[in-house]
């Protein structure tokens, strides 16, 4: 059985994973992730029980139990570089024996599940609802470092994309789209009556997701494009920051991933949130009574 290395696998002086700083026994296996820290509390206050609550950097995680359901929450921070770390240090916490640091002979598959703020690239994409992707472009490029199985309709998508950015943009300026669908099952037992739609997840907030504000974007017409993309019937509904990556990061490790995006932005219209704090915490609750169905 081969041993991963202390470099590539790093653990601290306790035995738990360098950045989430957890062990094996802290983490349930349905996990909920979201990019602000403060929202953590503002998921575990739900809970009827807390059991962890531990933190580094800006992954701060709680694990407790809500009506006999043992749950998860954990900040990714902003972006799928974090993503990168988050996905991998939680697969390593239950598909990897710590102290062999090998991969242990059966592998365990989490339910991941992100509630984010987003904003929307349709105009009857309501500011303040909540929508699930059914898929995520990656405009970052966290997924060109993994194998991961993609299907021929994921790529005939991916190109379909990339066919539109680079006529914009030219080939050289970097933008190489990848496609990764939600976990089916997942979609199937928690997206139930919401809209559903293609997520596009930038590799940035400003220029990235079309926004100028004193430094020149260099991507005009950005919010124009995506929101006309059409590929059989199918429509990007949204822009944020890490959707794609947990759905490939997820793919590539056995996992099954679900985006839930709350709309505080709609870039059609111009229109943000006038309460996104009380917005948040209701999608919250909502989301949280789905999940318990699970
Ligand atoms: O509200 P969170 O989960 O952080 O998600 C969105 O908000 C951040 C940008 O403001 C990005 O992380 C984006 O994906
Ligand atoms: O427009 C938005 C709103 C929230 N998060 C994003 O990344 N973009």
């Amino acid at each position: 059985m081969n041993s991963i290395s202390p470099t590539d696998l790093i653990l601290n002086e306790d035995g738990s994973v360098y950045h989430l700083n957890l062990l094996p026994q802290d983490v349930a296996d349905t996990i909920i992730t979201v990019g602000d820290p403060d929202r953590v509390p503002a998921v575990s206050r739900h809970f009827d029980t807390i059991e962890l609550k531990k933190g580094k950097r800006e992954f701060i995680t709680h694990t407790g139990t809500m009506r006999g359901k043992r749950l998860t929450v954990v900040s990714t921070g902003i972006g799928t570089d974090n993503i990168d770390i988050v996905l991998n240090e939680l697969d390593a916490l239950v598909n990897i024996d710590l102290n062999t640091r090998s991969v242990k002979p059966s592998l365990q598959s989490l339910n991941i599940i992100r509630i984010g703020t987003s904003g929307g690239v349709q105009p009857e994409v309501e500011v303040d609802s909540i929508l699930v992707s059914s898929a995520a472009f990656g405009l970052d490029p966290l997924m060109h470092y993994y194998k991961y199985d993609a299907t021929e309709e994921e790529s005939k998508f991916r190109y379909a994309l990339a066919d539109i950015l680079h006529a914009a943009y030219g080939d050289d300026h970097g933008i190489h789209p990848y496609y990764v669908s939600a976990g089916q099952s997942l979609l199937q037992k928690l997206g139930g009556g919401l809209t559903q739609g293609i997520t596009i997840t930038a590799p940035g907030f400003y220029a990235p997701q079309g926004r100028q504000v004193r430094a020149e974007a260099n991507t005009a017409g950005f919010v124009d494009r995506v929101q006309s993309f059409e590929h059989q019937g199918h429509r990007i509904t949204n822009l944020e920051m890490e959707t794609a990556g947990i759905y490939g990061m997820a793919r590539a490790l056995g996992h099954q991933a679900l985006s839930f995006n709350v709309i505080l932005a709609n870039r059609a219209t111009n229109v943000f949130s006038n309460r996104p704090g009380e917005i948040m915490d209701n999608a919250i609750i909502s989301i949280l009574e789905r999940i318990l169905t699970l």
